[in-house]
């Protein structure tokens, strides 16, 4: 389970001349039990990176606590980090060798795992995002959407107890989107939970246990799918037509040819 409880994060005004600043993440107090599948929406700007940033520790709160499995972040670093696995906007942030392969290994092989056991972990991971067989290929040589999938592999090839993605769908096409979106549905299955930062919310709505929708850094919307595509409008969060709180299996079953 994430706990977040009274959390507050701040940044100063910097190049925007703002004196007072901007209180990035105000007061925000959630649980995250394992297993659920939330949403985390609101418009630019409204605090979503910030806050799930608290969540391994890459950013600090000014007040409030996190607890990952019932230990603060702020006590115990490493053992947050490898609870949370995080893919992050921009995946040039986060890949770090030279080839497929050796990115997606690079999280298993610091957590220790056996050769045999990374080797499972890298092809479950590939295979996972449409990239099965590609492992040789340099990572100099992708797309901007085939790197973002090596970036989700590599978080995937961690096997975190919670899973966090800060607008995963941006650079994927089709096919990737939904062997993604199926295998967040798996990972949910199996008691972790997946934490998805998104404006994007086709298909991952009706996926969704629950949705938080943030404005000016404060939780103005926690709801069930179905109650909160109501209310994320006001939050100028779109939501997609037809939306109707069916469970993505139903809509999936009903718009097969
Ligand atoms: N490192 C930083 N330094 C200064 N201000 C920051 C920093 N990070 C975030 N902010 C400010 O905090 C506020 C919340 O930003 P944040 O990136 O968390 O919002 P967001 O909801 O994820 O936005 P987006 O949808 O555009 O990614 C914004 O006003 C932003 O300018």
């Amino acid at each position: 389970m994430i706990g977040v409880e009274g959390v507050t994060r701040r940044f100063d005004g910097g190049a925007t001349g703002n004196a007072g600043g901007v209180v990035a993440v105000d007061d925000v107090t959630l649980s995250i039990p394992d297993g659920e599948f939330l949403i985390v929406a609101g418009a630019n700007g409204s605090g979503k990176t910030t806050l799930v940033r608290t969540f391994n520790g890459l950013v600090t709160p000014d007040s409030g606590t996190v607890t990952v499995n019932g230990t603060p972040v702020r006590d115990d670093l490493v053992a947050a980090r490898s609870a949370v696995g995080m893919v992050f906007q921009d995946p040039r942030d986060q890949l770090v060798a030279a080839t497929v392969g050796a990115d997606v290994a690079f999280g298993p092989e610091n957590l220790g795992c056996s050769h045999a056991e990374i080797d499972r972990r890298v092809d479950d991971a590939l295979a996972a995002v449409n990239m099965a067989d590609r492992e040789d290929e340099r990572i100099a040589s992708l797309s901007g959407g085939e790197r973002e999938r090596v970036a989700i592999a590599g978080a995937l090839a961690m096997e975190p107890d919670h899973l966090v993605l800060d607008e995963p769908f941006t650079g994927l096409d089709e096919p990737a989107r939904r062997s993604v979106l199926d295998r967040l549905r798996d990972l949910r299955a199996a008691g972790t939970s997946v934490i998805v930062v998104t404006h994007d919310l086709r298909d991952v709505l009706g996926l969704a246990d629950r949705v938080v929708g943030l404005s000016a850094g404060r939780v103005a919307v926690d709801d069930a799918p179905r109650g909160a595509a109501a209310e994320l409008p006001g939050l100028d969060v779109r939501v997609p037509a037809g939306f109707d709180g069916r469970s993505a299996d139903a809509a999936d079953t009903s718009s097969s040819p």
